[in-house]
């Protein structure tokens, strides 16, 4: 079961009610650094570093240009340039460089611990980089909490389900839209009229998100009785509910057996385009991301191996080494 325990401020991404898993911190604090050798993955390669043709996705320094040089008209959303972090002797992200514009669909991938949930974290404010700078809409969100990030118009789910378990799911949905209501506590105290309207509102438009999420037929049920796969809907749906400009989603599959996951990859794409979003997107199944994403960030070992199309990362030999845990070429 993935429903977590109640949220704890310094980890909430904003203040949206985000029920907290277990802390960056404690979460990682004990973890090995990434284990050196061979790392099974799920990725399958469209062809072989023996193919000859490692298409036009070049190597680190290749890739770092690429996610850095961006010539796209649209505006620019979000930008890491040069962000690095380290815990104690490891470096979890060197060199970062992504540039993202208003309405891509951009997947970031790669084994185990290679550092995509870390770009989360620094992208949200949980984590500050060791260096380099992180604008979003062209602001650098250097000293920002997170809640101001989301203010700001970020949202993100968790790779570890983080839901209020003994909360119906409607209610999950309306305490994240309370992020960005107004009504204060005295009014809600004395139930204002005021108020009274603004929780009917509330109530319809997370009601319209259930809906979207085709979970609507589960709005009274409690969260933790909700199969995974619906768990991990009703994230997306809190998140959405903040209403964000750009989505980090972090393994929206996980768990999911091949029809739930392509039923989620229609609906990652139908929320991507129904509201307007830019997102990001860290996934193990391949199929998702290669099925969506026009373009794909290889991670490995905290540093970006590949940058480039879905078919172009696939065959790239560098990804596939990392994946395969073979040298590449
Ligand atoms: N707060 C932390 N303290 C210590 N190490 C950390 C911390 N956060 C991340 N790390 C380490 O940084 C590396 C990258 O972790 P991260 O969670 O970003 O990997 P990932 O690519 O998301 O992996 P996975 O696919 O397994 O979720 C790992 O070695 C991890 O143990």
């Amino acid at each position: 079961m993935g429903v977590q325990r109640e949220p704890r401020e310094e980890e909430q991404a904003g203040n949206t009610g985000t029920p907290a898993g277990s802390g960056p911190a404690e979460r990682y604090g004990t973890a090995p650094a990434a284990a050196s050798g061979p790392r099974p993955g799920t990725f399958t390669p469209g062809g072989t570093a023996a193919s000859g043709d490692p298409g036009p996705v070049g190597g680190p320094d290749a890739a770092g240009e690429q996610a850095g040089l961006d010539t796209g008209a649209l505006p620019v959303v979000l930008e890491c340039r040069d962000v690095s972090i380290r815990f104690g002797g490891l470096v979890a992200l060197a060199g970062f460089n992504l540039t993202l514009r208003q309405g891509e669909l951009v997947g970031l991938i790669g084994p185990n611990g290679a550092g995509k949930t870390t770009v989360f974290n620094l992208i949200t404010g949980i984590y500050r980089p060791t260096a380099g700078e992180i604008r979003l809409f062209h602001r650098p969100i250097a000293g920002l909490k997170p809640h101001r990030i989301t203010q700001l118009g970020v949202a993100r789910t968790f790779q570890n389900i983080r839901l209020f378990g003994n909360m119906t799911v409607l209610d999950n949905v309306r305490t994240a839209f309370h992020s960005r209501t107004r009504t204060g506590v005295i009014p809600a105290i004395l139930r204002t009229r005021g108020f009274h309207a603004e929780e009917q509102a509330v109530t319809r438009r997370a009601l319209e998100l259930l809906e979207t999420l085709r979970l609507a037929h589960r709005a009274e049920e409690l969260a933790r009785n909700l199969p995974y796969g619906e768990q991990r809907r009703l994230e997306i749906a809190r998140a959405l509910a903040t209403g964000p400009r750009i989505l980090l989603l972090d393994e929206p599959a996980a768990g999911m057996n091949p029809s739930e996951s392509r039923e989620l990859r229609d609906l990652i794409e139908e929320v991507h385009r129904r509201f307007g979003l830019t997102t990001l997107l860290i996934e193990h199944h391949m199929d998702v991301v290669m099925s969506v994403c026009e373009r794909v960030v290889v991670l490995d070992y905290g540093r970006t191996i590949a940058v480039g199309t879905p078919d172009e990362v696939r065959r790239n030999p560098a990804v596939i080494a990392a994946y395969l845990g073979e040298e590449a070429g």
